[in-house]
């Protein structure tokens, strides 16, 4: 890295013992000065610790005279002066100086930073150093806070939904325990909105929210929020700009505003496959800081007609099956999710359809890309694959047709559906997973939770494309029916009506990142560029 040149340095007393502090553009540093002879006299030397320190940002040396730490710059959240004179209490804690150091250095400031914990997890440190001089102590303070603002990528003001209903309804609590904290801490400015119905965040941002005032936009909820969000932004974005959201063919242009996640809901998987961990605190860490994630967006249409925004699955048939049933029993809460899993596992339905797709051939990277051989290239057992100019053809039975623009990780299959989907290179990896045994199916399924290759499977096939089609046996022409067939549909529903009977009905339905879709028949474009501006003040933590 390029030796940045040194903004301030000085010795500084920290726990009763002097350390060389020195910041640059990049980094805030201390290293203790040879600790026997320098120690201030009457001090009790309790051996400093920053916690659990990382190579990149912050870094703990024990060289010949003392350790050494260190902090990005772009990590610090705030800088605050202390009132050495009395026990200070400043942001909700007590802090009791020692008597000692307090004459001997009675200026202090104190520097609140990331400190990188365990498995992806963030959390707010403190550091209080202390001055012979109040001049001193000023300019440090000063200093530090100038490098904040040039930070240009922090968010200053945000306008915050929270779902008080998601998950165990303990949106407002994380929100005001957790997370205002640390927004007034970093001087954040918010405007809160607390939920009054479904989709109030989404028609709020739709029609009245006025954009122009804040740098992002927080939802603290689930999946269901975000994805609120989501259509409330692009939805608007578009009608500004003049785009027509019913055209499939139609570019969507991104928005300039950010959504940020707290995670406060049942699942909370777009959080998860972001950010690495379902955590409020580092979440708001990754907010504080401005870190962007760009990310794509698929619209999905049927016939002409835009239905919704994805951001992470389109699953058709088991997961479909999957969010239908367990819709039907709210009343079990998140338990819902296991049962209508299993009932729907054992009920194995299967569905017959066409799919076309258009591979992204233009790109680098394959949704296999983690697997390290390829040779275990199957062909489709039950596919006729056609080719129409750039488009793919698949006509057969499937178990599911899913659709994943992100990994889809959660806590439950932590590399998640697709490991090495891309969130913003434009495409979708599109798995089709092709009629089986219930055997090989729970094999496939067991998959996503081992380090084994889900793809891997003769039944299974994976590609990366841009836009794909859907259409349902039963769709494709109603001339084509005979009487038997008109027969069979009607059994159908009479079998999606009782779950007990094991006939494989003609339709399942779209699971479209946790809402279900009317349509079975649907077309869906991947944005072709990332959709840049749209980001999450995450990072993708994944090592892909
Ligand atoms: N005040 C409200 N009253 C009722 N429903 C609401 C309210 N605010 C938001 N909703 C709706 O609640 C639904 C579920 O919310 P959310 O996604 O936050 O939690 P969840 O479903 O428990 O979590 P997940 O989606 O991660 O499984 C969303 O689709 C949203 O539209």
């Amino acid at each position: 890295m390029e030796k940045q040149p040194r903004l301030l340095a000085s010795q500084l007393l920290l726990k009763n013992s002097l350390f060389e502090v020195s910041l640059n553009r990049v980094l805030l540093t201390w290293k203790e000065i040879a600790t026997k002879k320098k120690r201030v006299s009457g001090g009790i030397h309790h051996p400093f610790k920053v916690g659990f320190c990382f190579p990149k940002f912050l870094r703990r040396d024990k060289g010949e005279s003392g350790t050494s730490h260190g902090v990005s710059v772009s990590e610090i959240l705030a800088v605050r002066e202390l009132d050495v004179d009395s026990e200070t209490k400043d942001d909700g804690r007590w802090q009791k100086m020692p008597q000692k150091s307090t004459e001997a250095y009675p200026y202090a400031f104190t520097v609140s930073y990331v400190e990188r914990a365990w498995q992806h997890r963030w959390r707010c440190s403190d550091v209080t150093f202390h001055c012979l001089e109040g001049a001193l102590c000023q300019q440090w303070v000063q200093t530090i806070r100038e490098q904040l603002t040039a930070l240009t990528s922090r968010p200053k003001h945000l306008l915050v939904y929270i779902n008080p209903y998601g998950g165990k309804q303990q949106g407002e609590r994380i929100y005001e325990q957790k997370v205002a904290p640390l927004f007034t801490l970093a001087s954040i400015s918010t405007h809160v909105i607390v939920t009054e119905h479904a989709n109030h965040a989404r028609d709020h941002l739709r029609t009245e929210a006025e954009l122009k005032k804040y740098d992002g936009v927080v939802c603290v909820g689930g999946d269901g929020m975000f994805s609120e969000m989501v259509h409330g932004l692009v939805s608007r974005t578009q009608r500004d700009n003049g785009v027509d959201q019913n055209s499939p063919e139609e570019k969507l242009v991104p928005c300039t505003l950010r959504i940020g996640i707290i995670p406060a809901g049942s699942t909370d998987c777009i959080c998860y496959a972001t950010v690495g961990i379902n955590d409020p605190v580092t979440s708001a860490l990754h907010i504080i800081v401005g870190d962007a994630q760009p990310m794509d967006v698929c619209s999905v249409h049927h016939n002409n007609t835009f239905l919704r925004y994805s951001v992470s699955l389109l699953g058709y048939g088991f997961y479909g099956d999957v969010l239908a049933d367990s819709e039907r029993k709210r009343w079990m809460g998140p338990a819902r999710y296991d049962f209508s899993g299993f009932k729907t596992f054992l009920t194995h339905h299967y569905y017959e359809g066409t799919v076309s797709f258009l591979p992204a051939t233009d790109i680098l990277g394959t949704p296999r890309d983690k697997t390290r051989c390829r040779a275990g290239y199957h062909q489709p057992l039950f596919l006729l694959p056609e080719y129409k100019g750039g488009w793919r053809v698949i006509r057969g039975k499937f178990l599911a047709i899913n659709a994943a623009s992100m990994s889809c990780a959660c806590p439950r299959s932590p590399k998640g559906l697709s490991p090495a989907a891309h969130l913003a290179d434009g495409t979708t990896d599109l798995i089709l997973v092709r009629k089986c045994s219930r055997f090989n199916f729970l094999r496939h399924l067991l998959r996503h939770t081992s380090k084994y290759d889900q793809f891997d499977m003769n039944f299974v096939e994976v590609h990366r494309v841009r836009r794909f089609r859907f259409t349902p046996r039963y769709c494709q022409s109603d001339s084509e029916l005979d009487l038997r067939e008109n027969g069979k549909r009607l059994f159908s529903q009479i079998c999606r009506d009782h779950p007990a009977c094991s006939c494989s009905p003609a339709y399942s339905s779209w699971n479209c990142d946790g809402e279900i879709l009317p349509h079975a028949a649907i077309e869906v474009g991947c944005v072709t560029t990332p959709y840049n501006l749209l980001c999450k003040y995450t990072v993708h933590s994944e090592s892909i």
